[in-house]
């Protein structure tokens, strides 16, 4: 019997995380739109290592936030587009040039399928307002303009053939289409955007569209809900949960609900009690920055180190990709997905359908650290040697044999006093994570 949840509080409390999220682990973001013509943000910090002030929102890294970057009036952004496109030339005018002239959403879903992802979550609606679905409540989207294609629906469509889960993000509190004053610090961008109740319903209005069309498993909120719409919350989430039964919301509702919380790079909160994601880009920006050339973003091992680390802590990895305007994706990105769906491949028994250890990791040094994962009463130890070629580790309080995962790491365990010595020679194909299963 499907259970049914009332518009209230109390009721959506009952709401457990699905199975399939808790299993899922590994999940692909993709940031598509406007900003993905220009392509452009100077690459300066990761988001966390600045304080949230001016001078972060005046050189941001995220490409996708060059409406801001240029409505502020100067900085890196603001000078590449008077000098590219001229200073009178409107933000509105790349929904004529956006056309994914080569885009084929299968072919994007098969590779996230190789990947070795089990959802995907595609903006719909980012802070500048373009949506990429026909909505029925602005004409400023894809279905209209640029693309003319209902781009949700087709990657929905494409992700379900391959058996992936499709979730989607919407910009609840900022749509600089209703109001856009330049954002220079963390108060704008939580409390001024968006004053009035008349955007409070489009946002509600849209996101019941946006449930109603593509049931989608995720409903990634971003950054909050408009203050004037929290009342209509309760409504919206029992209407989204009794929809899609096994639907899963994030942390970014002002802090009045959430399934799981969130991290972005460095920022946000996890612990290992309640299940959480870190989501991050591939270089310091989620939409794609033509700038960030492969020696500029994440390394293979280190998205792998990152997905070992999340997991074994309780999260999952939501890892974003920003395709190019005309709908191929930077041969630098897909390498990255490739290798980790390799990794995945050989060591995914100790990653997928696996349960946070009562462990906890251990650090021996900048290098070299230990992580444990369970799953069907096995015992999983990670050993992530960063750019060593080999290491040898004791962990106490194991014991037993342990087999690697991948048959081509080169390992010695012996039993030292109430612990077991790991000794890796070689890392075989693994990029420096060896995973051993403990019987
Ligand atoms: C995925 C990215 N999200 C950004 C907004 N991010 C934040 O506000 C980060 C702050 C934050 C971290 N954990 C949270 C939990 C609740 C509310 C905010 C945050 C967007 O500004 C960015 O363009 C991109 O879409």
């Amino acid at each position: 019997m499907k259970k049914r949840y009332a518009s209230t509080w109390e009721s959506l409390k009952e709401h457990q995380v699905p199975k399939w999220y808790e299993d899922g682990k590994f999940g692909i973001f993709i940031h598509w739109g406007l900003y993905s013509v220009p392509a452009f943000a100077p690459q300066t910090w990761e988001l966390g290592e600045v304080p949230p002030d001016e001078t972060w929102f005046s050189n941001n890294p995220y490409a996708e936030w060059y409406y801001n970057s240029i409505n502020v009036g100067y900085g890196p952004s603001y000078d590449y587009h008077v000098q590219k496109y001229g200073k009178d030339f409107k933000y509105e005018q790349f929904a004529d040039m956006w056309k994914a002239e080569k885009w084929n959403p299968a072919e994007w879903a098969r590779l996230f399928k190789k990947a070795g992802a089990e959802y995907v979550v595609l903006t719909t609606k980012h802070h500048d307002g373009f949506c990429l679905f026909p909505s029925e409540y602005t004409d400023y989207n894809a279905w209209r303009r640029g693309p003319q294609r209902d781009i949700v629906g087709d990657l929905t469509d494409a992700v379900r053939e391959e058996k992936l889960r499709m979730g989607l993000y919407y910009s609840g509190i900022v749509d600089w289409t209703f109001a856009d004053d330049p954002i220079l610090n963390n108060e704008d961008l939580f409390h001024t955007a968006s004053p009035t109740f008349a955007y409070a319903d489009y946002a509600y209005n849209q996101s019941m569209e946006l449930i109603d069309r593509y049931a989608p498993s995720v409903f990634w909120n971003d950054i909050g809900w408009p203050r004037q719409g929290e009342q209509n919350l309760p409504y919206l989430l029992s209407h989204y949960y009794n929809t899609v039964e096994d639907g899963v919301v994030n942390d970014r509702f002002n802090d009045l609900f959430h399934d799981f919380t969130t991290k972005e790079y460095q920022s946000g909160s996890a612990n290992r009690r309640e299940k959480w994601e870190m989501c991050r880009g591939m270089g310091l920006s989620f939409g794609y920055n033509a700038m960030e050339s492969d020696d500029k973003i994440i390394s293979i091992e280190d998205a792998i180190s990152l997905l070992v680390s999340t997991v074994a802590n309780n999260g999952n990895l939501l890892l974003n990709i920003g395709p190019r305007a005309d709908g191929t994706i930077p041969e630098e990105q897909e390498k990255r997905l490739l290798a980790i769906g390799e990794w995945l491949r050989v060591n995914g028994e100790a990653i997928y359908g696996s349960r946070c250890s009562s462990r906890e990791s251990i650090k021996y040094t900048d290098q070299i650290q230990v992580h444990f994962t369970e799953r069907e009463g096995a015992l999983y130890v990670l050993i992530d040697a960063k750019g060593r070629s080999q290491v040898a580790v004791t962990v106490p309080g194991l014991r037993g044999n342990a087999i690697p995962l991948d048959p081509e790491v080169d390992a010695e365990i012996t039993a030292v006093d109430g612990g077991l010595c790991f000794t890796v020679k070689n890392f075989g194909s693994s990029q420096n994570i060896a995973v051993f299963r403990l019987n």
